[in-house]
């Protein structure tokens, strides 16, 4: 059905205003200006006591439409200022009581409209929240005035700059929600709640008179000054966060209809910005990466994935296994002895390392997920050492060193073990799938599914396709990258796949730089002020030499016309030095302490540079830090440019999502 706004009124003398727009009732202007005329309507009709607004289907609505942002109308100059001609005059301001009835969601300018109503009903279990923030805009109909008058300044603060929703339970206790009912009493209750505050036994509150959650002005603005200092250190280098806190301000000093105008203004300039244009198009460039064509397209149903088997519980293994158990999909955590299998399953569960928190002790440290899940997730977990329990797999997932005929052995062997059934995933970054795969006749079963360390928080999953995978293959598992919480992104086969191709010159220009004079330190200072949280050798260490090498050696095969070669990294590793987990990279690595630049790895590079001898004249280039960006970036951009060209993805904007969600690529640019 298409977008509608409808009326009925009954007997009782309460008019139902339901919004439709399948499937969340999301807001357009058509909608707004319907909505208006329907009020026009209840509030001269004289059979209408009062009105409840609801939203059909079971959701009230997920908020404005987000495709607006992309394409803003130019001249907005003269249009009209719907936080206040609709939800200030004509529904806060309406002479009849109105109620909003809730359920499912209420988000951004759905919880703003039901937030101009006198009084909001909900069902349980409602997701309620202004999540405009993520998109590069503030709330724009009233919320950034009517959240702090109803929930007081700290927690819609909260609400806003962390864009965090809340559930209609918590709204109550908050006073945002009036009263919770059962999703089949849920109209019954507005029109009754209506009715009553019509009689004049409820009482008729209109959100912006509201002072009483507010507080003394003084401690509202201790409240925004901390809350800007935190915005300029964890959002430096986007303005919304600031933008929705004077708007927050304006109110308080000047009252709700002055912070109204602020709000119209800082929407207006700030829905033309690039931070909009770019986090929308990532909002939209993620969803799209589920539809894959040829496969969730050609009404194949998944199959239930319950079992999944892991060889490997090393970093990798142990951080797959913790996300699939928090997914309440069963897990055989395999290792090869008794004593790596202990390690494995406690870098899952906890104790193995006095001083290192477990995975899962880590997420509920974080706040990430409550004690009683981590506790079920727990009981998902079996450790083996051999693969008596696999014939029941429905999948498996080989997560061990990058070593070819290892993982060839271990193929071999699945198809022995495990149901003809049963799909046959490896983890590899980078080693073709053709050959793991070249010695079993189960070419389509086999498929990749690269997860980024640390797997358990990183939410990117590249799948990886060969000529042979079948497509139900590829179904079932971007299935469970779905019920894992995971992004997938599906690709085909090469060196690197989409991602670590995209970025192997991420990796290998700083090196080039480096060689070529300029401060390693600075290369990593000038990367990270552009946005990514960490720089390229920052990177390295965590990754480690060995890898580096490993993977080097890949690239330098598939791409030689491309790719610098250095004696850095094994000058490195012969000095001893693996990065991260052996404390020793570019940085030093301490328990406890951030990493710092380890001066006595400049020797090491030293002596790199004199063997390569390649900087002009003998003497350092002169960049800016800006070069310095655009050097490592612009290379990563035609690399990524080649992906797509050679059809290893389906998109471009596959490509974004996994750059944001898989290298922490600053989601704003
Ligand atoms: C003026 C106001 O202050 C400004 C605003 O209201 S800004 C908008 C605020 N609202 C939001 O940010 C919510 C955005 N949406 C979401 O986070 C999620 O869609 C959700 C949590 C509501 C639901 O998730 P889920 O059930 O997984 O559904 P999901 O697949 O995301 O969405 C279903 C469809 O609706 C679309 N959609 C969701 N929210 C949309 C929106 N606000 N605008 C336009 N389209 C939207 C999706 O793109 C998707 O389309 P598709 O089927 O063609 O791919």
């Amino acid at each position: 059905m298409a977008m509608a706004v409808t009326m009925e009124v009954g007997n009782d003398g309460v008019a139902v205003i339901s919004i439709s727009n399948p499937p969340l009732n999301i807001i357009n202007a058509a909608m707004l200006a319907a909505l208006k005329e329907k009020f026009g309507e209840a509030t001269r009709r004289r059979d209408v006591k009062a009105i409840v607004l609801t939203g059909k289907g079971g959701r009230f609505s997920g908020g404005f439409d987000i495709n607006a942002f992309q394409n803003p109308s130019g001249d907005t100059s003269d249009r009209t200022i719907e936080s206040i001609d609709l939800v200030l005059n004509t529904i806060e301001d309406c002479k009849k009581p109105v109620v909003a009835a809730i359920e499912g969601l209420a988000l951004g300018g759905g919880l703003e409209l039901a937030m101009g109503c006198h009084a909001r009903i909900s069902a349980p279990k409602t997701q309620l929240g202004l999540p405009e923030l993520t998109l590069g805009v503030i709330p724009g109909l009233g919320g950034t005035q009517s959240l702090p008058r109803l929930v007081g300044v700290s927690k819609a603060i909260e609400m806003m700059l962390f864009s965090k929703p809340i559930m209609s339970e918590e709204g109550k206790l908050l006073g945002l929600i009036d009263e919770i009912a059962t999703s089949e009493e849920l109209v019954r209750v507005s029109r009754l709640h209506a009715l009553e505050i019509s009689d004049g036994r409820k009482p008729w509150v209109r959100s912006l008179h509201r002072t009483d959650k507010i507080g003394s002005l003084s401690e509202a603005q201790q409240l925004l000054r901390t809350a800007r200092e935190q915005a300029k250190r964890t959002a430096p280098n986007m303005p919304q966060h600031l933008a929705c806190l004077d708007a927050v301000e304006e109110g308080l000093l000047h009252g709700g209809y002055k912070g109204l105008l602020k709000e119209a203004a800082v929407s207006k300039e700030l829905v033309q910005s690039n931070t909009t244009k770019a986090l929308t198009h990532l909002f939209f460039a993620q969803r799209a990466t589920a539809k894959v064509p040829n496969i969730t397209d050609v009404g194949l149903k998944p199959n239930h994935v319950k079992k999944v088997g892991i060889i490997g519980g090393g970093i990798m293994g142990s951080g797959i296994a913790t996300s699939l158990m928090l997914s309440n999909i069963t897990v055989f955590l395999k290792e090869i002895n008794s004593e790596y299998l202990l390690k494995g399953m406690k870098t899952v569960e906890g104790g193995y390392y006095i001083d290192t928190l477990s995975n899962i002790q880590s997420l509920v440290a974080r706040g990430k997920v409550t004690q009683d899940k981590a506790r079920k997730a727990l009981s998902m977990l079996e450790g083996v050492s051999d693969y008596s329990e696999f014939k029941e797999m429905d999948m498996v997932i080989e997560a061990v060193i990058e070593d070819i005929p290892l993982k060839q052995e271990i193929f071999s062997e699945l198809e022995k073990v495990c149901s003809s059934c049963c799909i046959l995933a490896t983890n590899t970054s980078s080693i073709d799938l053709n050959v793991i795969g070249e010695k079993t006749k189960s070419q389509d079963r086999i498929i990749g599914a690269h997860f980024f360390s640390p797997a358990h928080i990183m939410p990117l999953l590249e799948i990886i396709r060969t000529e042979k995978t079948s497509p139900q293959v590829i179904l079932d598992l971007l299935t469970v990258g779905k019920i894992m919480k995971k992004v997938p992104i599906v690709v085909l086969n090469c060196t690197g796949f989409a991602v670590n191709r995209s970025f192997f010159p991420y990796m290998q220009i700083p090196h080039l730089l480096v060689h070529l004079g300029v401060d390693l330190f600075r290369i990593d200072r000038a990367i990270r002020n552009f946005g990514f949280p960490l720089g390229p050798f920052q990177l390295q260490d965590l990754g480690g030499f060995r890898l580096g090498k490993a993977s080097g050696k890949e690239y330098e095969n598939a791409f030689p016309d491309r790719t610098f070669r250095s004696p850095l990294t094994e000058l490195l590793l012969k000095n001893g030095r693996n990065g991260k987990s052996n404390g020793k990279g570019f940085y030093v690595h301490e328990k406890g302490s951030k990493p710092k630049p380890d001066p006595s790895v400049l020797p090491i590079v030293d002596e790199s540079r004199k063997l390569m001898n390649i900087m002009p004249g003998g003497k350092p280039i002169s960049v800016t830090d800006e070069e310095i960006t655009e050097m490592v970036l612009f290379p990563t951009i035609n690399e990524a440019c080649r992906v797509l060209d050679e059809g290893v993805v389906a998109r471009a904007s596959d490509l974004d999502v996994a750059s944001v969600l898989g290298m922490s690529f600053p989601s704003y640019w």
